[in-house]
């Protein structure tokens, strides 16, 4: 009965033709359809010896941010952060013709895959997302990142508030004439609330797409929308992890002393914070059990493996980056053993900035003040690691404010006040952690990160004997239980402190550079105290 409820409405929508549906296909339904022989290119999938399929994601494998557009209309013209980096504007005449192309992709195909999920945990601020797609592995893959419904809930899933129309295998001939980055686009028309994707296959654009929407939606709501995962401890202390991609977030989020809330993205209304999400979607680059134990047996049958290289038995080589550095696994939250379900918990207590600094300069570990928090924040320094964006094959120093800069919608500030805002109200405090390099060349180890985060939750840090490294105007404890000696000073891991010095002024100089963005309202003009000093 259902089916024919859904080829209605997707005829209502300009899906047309003969084809058959399937809705919320179950896993084993979305198995058989990915290693089906029938399949050809990048349709194709494979089982590997730990029971997850793995798949190819074509010539994207990563996210392509320049061919990212949204409509400029009347709902979006004075609310969307026009900033030229980020949110490039487009019309919705040509909105409407790269949706023509999705819909006739669409309409001739064989077979059609309608996910209907969540975005969001609480029904009051979730978006009802329906998923349009022909690719099955595309629909596990939103299978797995977005929150399923229960049968009941997918009986009443009532008008979906958001339509995402996957037409992968289609790209626009028009785009010269239209003034388009490529024949490939994601495109955004929040009149409408359908997003349209063509050229790329990568999955990452619809689970980042409507984070993206979500950072439209809620923080216009007065709630924080974060780019940041969250666990929570035995006594219901939360801590969140903001980061850029490649900086920690998922590794460091699972703990076996703490209950798993989400990896990547969260709100945080009067009742605490939650999850947009109902999957994990991990790094596996270098993965060893040993390493990320949590994150290696969560791959198992229903994860789904991208663009890692594997034999005629199924072994899996996770050193080989020879498709991408962007290797992936999604999987859907219940394969990590420590989780809160549904995703939420109170209010956050302690908050960590995650920057891997590819300069060397930044502390392992820095205690932040109120205006520091603020400042850090809407700073946002850190690296672009290789491979997660088109185009980024080595790390490059950025500053991404709310650590987040790709996805936020709104103007950076709406994402800082609500943040201080709600860390002021809850008494959280902030820290600033490097998972990057210092002195010696090397990325600073997994292990000393994760005991400086023992630290920070269990109050240790805060306890220590502190100093301030100069110039960069950051307090840090000298010493830590179970780190590195002498690895908490930056300056002691280079051969001369000269050398940290120069290093240190010339990013201490850019930080000034970009915060002078900030420095035409009065808030601003205070904050550069808390920053770096030359
Ligand atoms: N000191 C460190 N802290 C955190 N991650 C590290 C560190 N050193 C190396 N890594 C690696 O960096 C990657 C972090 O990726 P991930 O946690 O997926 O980032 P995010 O979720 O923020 O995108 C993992 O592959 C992890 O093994
Ligand atoms: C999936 C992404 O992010 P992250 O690495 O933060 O999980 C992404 O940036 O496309
Ligand atoms: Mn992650």
């Amino acid at each position: 009965m259902k089916n024919i409820k859904i080829i209605q409405e997707l005829h209502d929508l300009g899906i047309t033709g003969y084809h058959e549906v399937v809705y919320n296909p179950t896993y084993e339904e979305l198995f058989k359809a990915e290693i089906s022989a029938k399949n050809k290119g990048f349709e194709k999938g494979a089982l590997t010896e730990s029971g997850a399929v793995a798949v190819k994601t074509g010539i994207f494998t990563g996210r392509s941010p320049k061919d990212r557009y949204i409509v400029k209309d009347d709902v979006t013209k004075d609310t969307i952060c026009w900033d030229g980096k980020v949110n490039f504007p487009t019309t919705p005449e040509i909105f409407k013709s790269c949706k023509e192309l999705v819909l006739e992709q669409l309409s001739t195909s064989k077979k059609l895959y309608v996910v209907d999920a969540f975005c969001g945990t609480n029904p009051d601020t979730r978006l009802k997302v329906r998923f349009v797609m022909e690719v099955a592995w595309q629909a596990h893959f939103v299978t797995n990142m977005f929150i399923r419904p229960s049968l009941y809930e997918l009986e009443n899933f009532g008008t979906p508030d958001f339509i995402v129309m996957n037409g992968s295998k289609t790209v626009n001939p028009d785009w010269q004439a239209q003034g388009l980055n490529s024949e490939n686009f994601v495109m955004f028309n929040l009149t409408e609330r359908i997003q349209i994707i063509g050229g790329t296959w990568y999955g990452g654009e619809m689970k980042k797409g409507m984070f993206a929407m979500m950072n439209y939606y809620l923080p216009l709501r007065g709630m924080a929308s974060m780019h940041c995962s969250a666990n929570v401890g035995e006594e219901g202390d939360v801590a969140l992890f903001f980061g850029l991609s490649g900086t920690g977030k998922t590794t460091l989020s699972a703990d076996p002393k703490r209950y798993l809330i989400g990896d990547d993205e969260h709100g945080w209304d009067d009742n605490g914070v939650f999850n947009y999400e109902g999957g994990c979607y991990a790094k596996v680059i270098d993965l060893t059990e040993e390493k990320e134990p949590d994150i290696f047996r969560a791959i198992k049958r229903d994860a789904l493996l991208e663009n890692v290289v594997v034999n005629e038995y199924g072994e899996i080589d996770y050193k080989d980056n020879s498709i991408t550095e962007n290797t992936r696994v999604s999987y859907p939250i219940y394969h990590i053993n420590k989780i809160v379900l549904p995703s939420k918990a109170g209010h956050a207590k302690k908050i960590v900035y995650l920057s891997a600094d590819a300069f060397g300069v930044l502390p392992p570990v820095s205690i932040l003040n109120e205006d520091q928090a603020q400042y850090h924040f809407l700073c946002g320094y850190t690296s672009k690691l290789a491979g997660t964006e088109r185009g980024i094959t080595e790390p490059q120093p950025s500053f991404s404010p709310a650590f987040g800069e790709a996805f936020l919608t709104l103007h950076p500030t709406m994402y800082s006040k609500t943040l201080i805002g709600k860390m002021k109200e809850h008494g959280a405090k902030a820290y600033l952690v490097n998972t990057g390099w210092n002195g010696t060349g090397k990325r600073i180890s997994l292990k000393d990160t994760r005991a400086i985060i023992d630290a920070i939750i269990d109050g240790s840090v805060d306890e220590a004997e502190r100093t301030i490294v100069p110039i960069m105007n950051l307090e840090i404890p000298k010493s830590l239980a179970n780190v590195t000696e002498g690895i908490l000073d930056p300056r002691a891991t280079y051969a001369n402190v000269s050398d940290w010095e120069t290093k240190a002024k010339d990013l201490a100089g850019r930080y000034i550079k970009n915060f002078e963005q900030y420095c035409n309202t009065e808030e601003g003009n205070r904050l550069v105290a808390a920053g770096p000093q030359l």
